[in-house]
C-alpha cells in the first residue's frame, strides 16, 4: 500500500502562505508517499492549480452531505471536487467538537464524499478522560460502527485517522505502543465490517507529529501515514515527515 502523509491547514494560511507549497513541491518532487495539504477553501482552488502536474494533492476539510441547497456557509463534495480536491476530512474532532457533529451525520458526510468520487478521511479519536478510564477501544470502537461509510467499493477511498483529542496541538502523543494497540484495533475492526480489502485501507496517526517523532510512529505496525496538523504548514517541518514516511 502507498503510504499517506495528509496535511490539515485547519483555519491557518492566506495566499501568501502557498510559497510553503512551492517549496514542498520543489524540495520533494517525488516524495515516495502520497502527499496531501487540506488547506481552508479560501485557498483550495489556488492550492490546486498550483500543485497541479506535482506529487501534491490537495483536499476539504469537511462537506456538507447534501451536493447542492439552502445551506449558507456549507460546501458540498461535488464543489471540492470540482475546486480541484481529491480528499476530504470527515468527523474531525474539532468540528465534532465546534459544530456538535455527530457520527451519523459524519458517516452521512463519507458517504457523499465516496458518492462524489473523493477520497473521505475519517476522523476518529478519545478524550484524555476516556484514556484514563480505560474506554479509549470502546470510544473509537462506537465511533467506527456509526461513523464509517454502510458501502466502500474501492478501498482506496476510505482512510481513518485516529487522532487522541489531548494529542492534537499539545506536543504531547501516546506511546508507541499504545498508537498500536489502537491500529491494530481499528484494522481489525475494519476487516470484520469490510472484509480482507480493508488491509487495503490506509490508516492515519494524527496528533502532534513533528519531525522529531514522525519515524518512530512510522514504524508502528498499521501506521500507513500521518494526518499533520501545525507541522503541515511550513514546508520545512512537513517535507521532513514525508521524507521520514517514505523511508518507513
Ligand atoms: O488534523 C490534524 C490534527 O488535528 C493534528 O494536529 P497537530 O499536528 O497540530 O497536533
Amino acid at each position: 500500500m502507498r503510504k499517506l502523509a495528509a496535511g490539515n491547514w485547519k483555519m491557518n494560511g492566506t495566499a501568501a502562505d502557498l510559497v510553503q507549497v512551492q517549496a514542498l513541491i520543489t524540495a520533494h518532487p517525488a516524495p515516495g508517499c502520497d502527499v496531501l495539504l487540506c488547506p481552508p477553501v479560501s485557498l483550495l482552488s489556488r492550492m490546486a492549480d498550483l500543485a497541479a502536474g506535482s506529487a501534491v494533492q490537495v483536499g476539504g476539510q469537511d462537506c456538507h452531505p447534501q451536493g447542492s441547497g439552502a445551506h449558507t456557509g456549507d460546501i458540498s463534495a461535488q464543489m471540492l471536487l470540482d475546486a480541484g480536491a481529491h480528499h476530504v476530512i470527515l468527523g474531525h474532532s474539532e468540528r465534532r467538537a465546534d459544530h456538535g457533529e455527530t457520527d451519523a451525520l459524519v458517516r452521512a458526510k463519507a458517504q457523499a464524499a465516496l458518492a462524489a468520487g473523493l477520497c473521505a478521511i475519517v476522523c476518529v479519536g478519545e478524550l484524555e478522560s476516556q484514556r484514563d478510564a480505560g474506554q479509549t477501544l470502546a470510544v473509537i470502537g462506537a465511533q467506527l460502527a456509526a461513523s464509517l461509510p454502510d458501502a466502500v467499493p474501492d478501498a482506496a477511498n476510505l482512510v481513518i485517522a485516529y487522532e487522541p483529542v489531548w494529542a492534537i496541538g499539545t506536543g504531547r502523543t501516546p506511546t508507541l505502543t499504545e498508537v498500536g494497540e489502537v491500529h491494530a484495533f481499528i484494522r481489525a475492526a475494519i476487516i470484520a465490517r469490510y472484509g480482507e480489502a480493508a488491509q487495503a485501507m490506509r490508516l492515519l496517526y494524527g496528533g502532534s507529529v513533528k519531525p522529531s517523532n514522525a519515524a518512530e510512529i512510522f514504524a508502528v505496525p498499521h501506521v500507513d501515514g500521518a494526518l499533520v496538523g501545525g507541522a503541515s504548514l511550513t514546508a520545512a517541518d512537513f517535507g521532513a515527515i514525508v521524507a521520514a514516511l517514505a523511508k518507513a
